[in-house]
């Protein structure tokens, strides 16, 4: 069994299948979340639509003192502005409501097969009533009743029911891929599990609130944004309140109605309309790359990220590093250095270990149980760089070259110089050696092959093309690091990096506020994963590394990164292009409206009604109108997002400005003038 079956191409499908953006379900649910929506409450959270919200009693009221078919049409436009706005934003969490109800079906009653404090005894529980720190057993057929990582065993798990990918993953006792979710199931095997979720906490509960948006906060770039559009509002309030006074001076009178027409006109209602749904989408887009922002601060990151920092083993490299050949030092022979290092690898559950017992086993049919009450087992830890069995009196260890030279110089033995070949040989074909030393000699090395993954190298010229450094960052040593970051394309690698070191380059990276993302599975990552502005835990990682993460990545794919920076920064250019519309076009509006109030005082204001509306009438009605109905229009594009491909930021942003700028000015003209003409032809004025 291998790992490879997890490294698949991307599909547009996501969590629990996906849906149009258009659903008919999805239209129905929306048309009455906009009429649920004109909750005072919930539209005081929009400032701007509150206005035009406010802005629609006021003329509702005023429809009712001075009766008129014009202050009536005005009242219901001003209704639907409203209603459109909220319609935006109900289409935007349709999607992930319900994706939510079919990821509830999933987290049906399960039962669990709790292992009693005996370790053998099982009784059976309410998954509901399971503790952290409880060990469950899962075998074939049975599904997996909470989160958590698996201590003993390894099974193909379906996890399809997450994922909505069919393909079954390996899931093992040690390595970086020993959690599991609650929710998948066994097919093959037995394992046990330690619980790590408490009751009610699980990743299906956090996944389902989180497509449902249940807890969406505005993110700081929202909330600039939202300032900015309040402040715009705010200066056009006194502006049109003063337009009172000069009416009264060119004696024209200008109605209430007429003024709240122009106030909507004029403060940015296009893009306050759409502001959320465009967060919203953005963070649905990355559910359909099947991945779970848990935030939309870390997609907005996402956007704008410099440096990308991927670990090699399992991301780059597919991660089942197996042991493929002993060679032996001195006078050792190959036989004692297999009986070695099988034995330092009995307890070791890394991927790493579990293939040493199996080289020993097949190459040189080492099976023999040695056991017995006097072995004590060191485990492999990242920083010590080794592992490895303490018995008899003897010591030994298996590791990292430099590693294992250091500890045998400490035991006061010396290191044959032909260790140095050795490990430069399988160094620079882009393996890993392992050095095995027993007390004060040198035993010999094994050889530990792992393959680059295909396609990574294409993904990494992606990524310069959009301006985006990769570093690959390893604990390995450095001249394995060098031949797989040549043979991978990144620009710069990092080697022998402790989990330390690994932080202090994220750290070093986002000096001068750049903004770093970063890729990894294992609990050695998880201060990195913490630290990084964008943290992408593979979903096959250990559960520390998913808590530290912003974002967990359920196909546990290390190019998602790629995607994740796509769709961060579509969201970026979809908010800036509408929000550059939005005033532009308000701008045209204000054309149509300003000559309409004082052409009776001041003929000569003429000129300024570069559109020739047919009258003061239309012209308001048009605006007002018009500004309803970009909304609608613009919805598809708030949800799909503005068309993204890579190429550097400045220069997409310049292209938009342009269109959009330029484009946001020209077609309300256009669009103010059609409606103005089919109110005429109509003769309804
Ligand atoms: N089970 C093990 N026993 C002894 N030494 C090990 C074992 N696994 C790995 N090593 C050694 O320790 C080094 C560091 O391992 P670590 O997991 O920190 O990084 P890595 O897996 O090489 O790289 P990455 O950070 O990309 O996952 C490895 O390069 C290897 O030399
Ligand atoms: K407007
Ligand atoms: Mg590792």
């Amino acid at each position: 069994m291998t790992a490879r079956t997890e490294m698949k191409p991307s599909r547009a499908k996501g969590v629990a299948g996906s849906k149009s953006l258009f659903d008919r379900q999805i239209l129905q649910a929306a048309i009455r979340g906009s009429f649920t929506k004109l909750d005072p409450r919930i539209q005081v959270k929009n400032p701007v639509m509150f206005v035009v919200y406010l802005g629609t009693m006021v003329t509702f009221v005023a429809s009712i003192i001075h009766s008129s078919l014009f202050s009536w049409l005005v009242t219901v436009v001003l209704a639907f502005t409203v209603l459109f706005a909220n319609f935006a934003e109900a289409m935007a969490e349709g999607r992930g409501k319900a994706q939510a109800d079919t990821l509830r079906k999933t987290r049906t009653e399960t039962e669990a097969r709790k292992l009693l404090a005996d370790g053998t005894t099982e009784t059976r529980i309410r998954a509901s009533d399971l503790q952290t720190g409880d060990l469950v057993v899962c075998e074939a057929g049975d599904v997996i009743p909470s989160d958590g990582e698996i201590v003993e065993g390894v099974a193909s798990v379906d996890e399809s029911a997450i994922t909505g990918e069919s393909a079954p993953v390996i899931r093992e006792a040690g390595g970086d891929r020993s959690s599991v979710t609650g929710g998948t199931m066994v097919l093959s095997d037995r394992i046990v599990v330690k619980i790590t979720a408490t009751p009610g906490n699980s990743f299906l509960d956090r996944m389902i609130s989180l497509v449902e948006g249940a807890d969406r906060k505005k993110t700081p770039n929202e909330i600039a944004l939202s300032i900015l559009l309040v402040a715009l509002t705010v200066i056009f309030v006194p502006v049109v309140v003063s337009l009172e006074y000069f009416a009264h001076f060119a004696h024209t009178g200008v109605a209430i109605v007429t003024l709240v027409a122009l106030l909507v006109c004029l403060i940015p209602t296009t893009i306050g309309a759409l502001l959320s749904a465009i967060g919203i989408a953005g963070m649905d887009r990355m559910v359909q790359k099947n991945v779970l922002a848990m935030s939309g601060r870390a997609v907005e990151a996402a956007g704008d990220v410099s440096t990308l920092l991927l670990d090699k083993t399992g991301t780059i490299t597919f991660g089942n590093r197996m042991a493929s050949r002993f060679v032996s030092v001195g006078g050792t022979t190959a036989d004692e250095l297999a009986r070695a290092a099988r034995l330092s690898s009995l307890a070791d559950e890394t991927p790493e270990g579990r293939s040493i017992v199996v080289l020993a086993k097949n190459e040189y049919g080492i099976r023999d149980t040695d056991s017995g009450t006097d072995f004590e087992f060191v485990p492999f830890s990242a920083t010590t760089r080794m592992s490895g069995v303490n018995f008899k009196g003897s010591q030994i260890r298996k590791g990292a070259a430099e590693a294992i030279k250091r500890w045998v110089i400490e035991q006061g033995g010396d290191v044959p110089t032909e260790v140095d070949e050795i490990t430069r040989d399988i160094a620079n074909a882009g393996s890993t050696p392992l050095v095995v030393a027993q007390d004060q000699r040198v035993l010999g090395v094994i050889e530990l092959k792992d393959v680059v993954k295909p396609g990574i190298k294409e993904r990494f010229a992606e990524l310069r093309k959009m301006g985006i450094r990769t570093v690959m960052i390893t604990g390995d040593n450095p001249l394995t690091a060098a031949a797989i970051a040549s043979e991978a394309g990144v620009d710069d690698y990092l080697a022998e990096a402790t989990p330390e070191r690994k932080l202090e380059l994220i750290k070093e990276e986002q000096e001068g506020g750049k903004l770093v993302a970063m890729t990894g599975d294992g609990t050695n990552d998880a201060p990195a994963l913490a630290q990084a502005d964008v943290g992408v835990a593979m979903n096959s990682g250990t559960v520390a590394a998913k808590e530290a993460g912003n974002m967990v990545d359920l196909d546990s794919s290390p190019t998602k990164l790629i995607e994740i920076v796509e769709v961060g920064k579509q969201l970026l250019i979809t908010r800036g292009a509408l929000t550059t519309f939005s005033i532009a076009n308000d701008l045209a509006k204000y054309f149509a409206i300003i000559p309409a109030l004082f052409i009776a005082a001041y003929p000569q204001l003429k000129i300024l009604n570069i559109m020739h509306l047919h009258s003061p009438i239309t012209a308001i009605l048009s605006a007002v109108i018009f500004n309803a109905i970009i909304i609608i229009i613009l919805i598809p594009l708030a949800l799909k997002g503005v068309k993204f491909r890579p190429a550097a930021a400045s220069e997409i942003i310049r292209r938009n400005v342009f269109i959009y700028g330029v484009g946001g000015v020209i077609i309300p003209f256009i669009g103010i003038k059609i409606i103005d003409i089919i109110l005429t032809v109509t003769r309804l004025y």
